[in-house]
């Protein structure tokens, strides 16, 4: 039995059910983490208005705050509503002693300060309180319209005002904004969450983009995000990734919650499971791609090489895919019925050239998948079956001239939000990994374990998918009961004592 990791919210109680606690607790339920709660404030309200916010007293956040930390230490923290300034020093200090303790837990702030009926939920003076001394202490900023001018203190209407502000408050406090794109209308039927993360090479900044959903149930929406994140990043998945899942699981609970039958007014959203449907998933935005325009990112140079839709397989299920760095290699494992099959040299000599031609021959005679790593271009002068890229590799290949000569194109993705992003060039297959450690190359911080890759191929249940990184013959069954078709292996099959055996017990596996 896995333990459930503990979330903590520390935030308002919506008398309701649609917002605060109430949603915060029903978002960690249902994406599998025990929720703990310290309230802030008793806000009396119902579907049609907010008829109170009652701030409980400084020793009554204190003392939950305490009794939570003695026993139930948290995996992450979300922060919701700050009624008044007293109440963000608490939290401020509270986190500060929690860091000197060691306790480096990511701490998601979702700045509730106006209802979405325009309610002012916080005294006046709470937001310089909350950006001189709360901000540094958090990791993700999940502000919506409202609130990201009530923090930048700025207005904000456009794609390219939403990039400045959002930039600017990452770069002055260090911290991740994922900014939720409901109440603005930047593409008509779209809505589109922008998330800025600072990292070694400055910060990086993603559209997420998704149809609009026509419903009136959407109290609550912001907590239930911000919440998502938390569980998600509670259970180890990267930052990214936890933004573009909890994006889903909004999405999800909006197009399935039906809440009309509750109050006069707005309904909550719903809180619908972990999301496992690709159509409530966010687009990623290529800046290559027409649509990059609307969004203040398009890069001219990026669509110079941008191609979608590649061809495709003969088969969704590529089975067996040994990756090897010599040709002989090739030639063995085509002799022993291996159908697919990649080149891989990382130290190449002067015969690369002379390498892949003799690969590419010896795939033609064996009618072989052979896909060469890296190498796009020659791959496309020798008349290659398939090349297969890496993240980084989609900005410097030619991307047209692959699909111009036929090529299949393979894309490695590490994640969700890799794997969204990738799926916007529609490639031949998409490959996730690492699964497992592996010594075949550094991919610390990149492991997915066989439960999120069964998360991941849910979502393309008839895509050629493939499955790499430290898989072996005792870890297959595992791997092949995720659904994806495929398994690539470099040592299992090149260090086996036995490669015709372990060939023959991971194809009995997968094929
Ligand atoms: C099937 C498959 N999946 C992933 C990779 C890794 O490719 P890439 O990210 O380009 O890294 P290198 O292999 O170049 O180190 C792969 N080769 N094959
Ligand atoms: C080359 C490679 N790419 C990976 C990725 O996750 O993108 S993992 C990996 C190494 C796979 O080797 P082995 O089967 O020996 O673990
Ligand atoms: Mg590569």
């Amino acid at each position: 039995m896995q333990t459930r990791p503990v979330v903590w919210t520390i935030a308002g109680s919506d008398s309701g059910g649609g917002a605060g606690i109430q949603a915060d607790l029903l978002t960690f339920h249902d994406l599998g983490v025990h929720g703990c709660s310290a309230i802030t404030a008793n806000t009396a309200q119902n579907t049609l208005t907010v008829a109170a916010i009652n701030p409980l007293p400084e020793s009554a956040l204190q003392s939950q705050l305490d009794a939570l930390l003695s026993d139930l230490p948290p995996l992450a923290i979300k922060i919701g509503l700050l009624a008044n300034t007293a109440q963000v020093h608490i939290v401020a200090d509270f986190l500060r002693g929690l860091r000197a303790q060691g306790c480096q837990v990511p701490v998601v702030y979702d700045p509730v300060a106006v209802a979405s009926s325009g309610a002012s939920m916080t005294e006046g003076s709470t937001g310089a309180a909350v950006v001189s001394e709360l901000l540094p202490l958090c990791d993700v900023l999940t502000p919506n319209r409202v609130e990201l001018e009530w923090l930048a203190s700025a207005e904000v209407d456009s794609a390219g005002d939403i990039l400045i502000a959002a930039k600017k408050l990452a770069g002055a406090n260090e911290i991740a904004l994922a900014v939720t794109g409901g109440h603005f209308d930047i593409e008509p039927g779209t809505t589109a969450d922008l998330l800025c993360v600072p990292g070694e090479t400055g910060i990086t900044s993603d559209w997420l983009i998704g149809r609009k959903i026509d419903t009136r149930d959407t109290h609550g929406t912001g907590c239930t995000y911000s919440s998502a994140v938390a569980a998600i990043l509670a259970q180890g998945y990267p930052l990214k990734d936890a933004c573009v899942v909890a994006n889903a699981y909004v999405r999800r609970g909006l197009r399935l919650g039906n809440s009309s039958q509750i109050g006069e007014g707005p309904g909550p959203v719903g809180h619908c499971g972990w999301p496992n449907e690709l159509q409530d998933f966010p687009e990623v935005l290529v800046a290559g791609s027409e649509r990059a325009k609307h969004y203040a990112t398009f890069d001219a140079a990026a669509a110079e090489n941008y191609a979608a839709e590649f061809v495709q397989p003969d088969t969704t299920r590529l089975g067996l895919y040994p990756v090897v760095e010599t040709v002989e290699w090739i030639e063995k494992l085509a002799r022993e019925g291996v159908r697919t099959l990649q080149l891989r040299i990382k130290n190449p000599g002067d015969d690369l050239r002379e390498q892949i031609e003799r690969a590419v021959a010896i795939g033609r005679k064996f009618d072989l998948r052979l896909f060469i790593n890296d190498y796009w271009q020659l791959a496309i002068e020798c008349g290659a079956y398939g090349v297969h890229l890496g993240q980084e590799d989609l900005q410097a290949a030619d991307l047209q001239a692959i699909q111009r000569a036929g090529l299949k194109l393979g894309i490695s993705t590490h994640g969700f939000f890799e794997m969204l992003y990738a799926w916007q060039y529609r490639p031949s297959y998409l490959a996730t990994g690492a699964i497992y450690a592996t010594n075949t190359k550094d991919m610390s911080g990149q492991l997915q374990g066989p439960r999120k890759l069964a998360r991941m191929a849910t979502l393309l249940p008839d895509y050629p998918l493939v499955a790499i990184g430290g898989i072996n013959v005792e870890r297959a069954p595992d791997v092949a009961a995720s659904g994806v078709g495929s398994i690539a292996v470099v040592t299992a099959i090149t260090q086996a004592p036995d490669y015709q055996a372990a060939v023959t017990q991971l194809r009995a596996v997968i094929e």
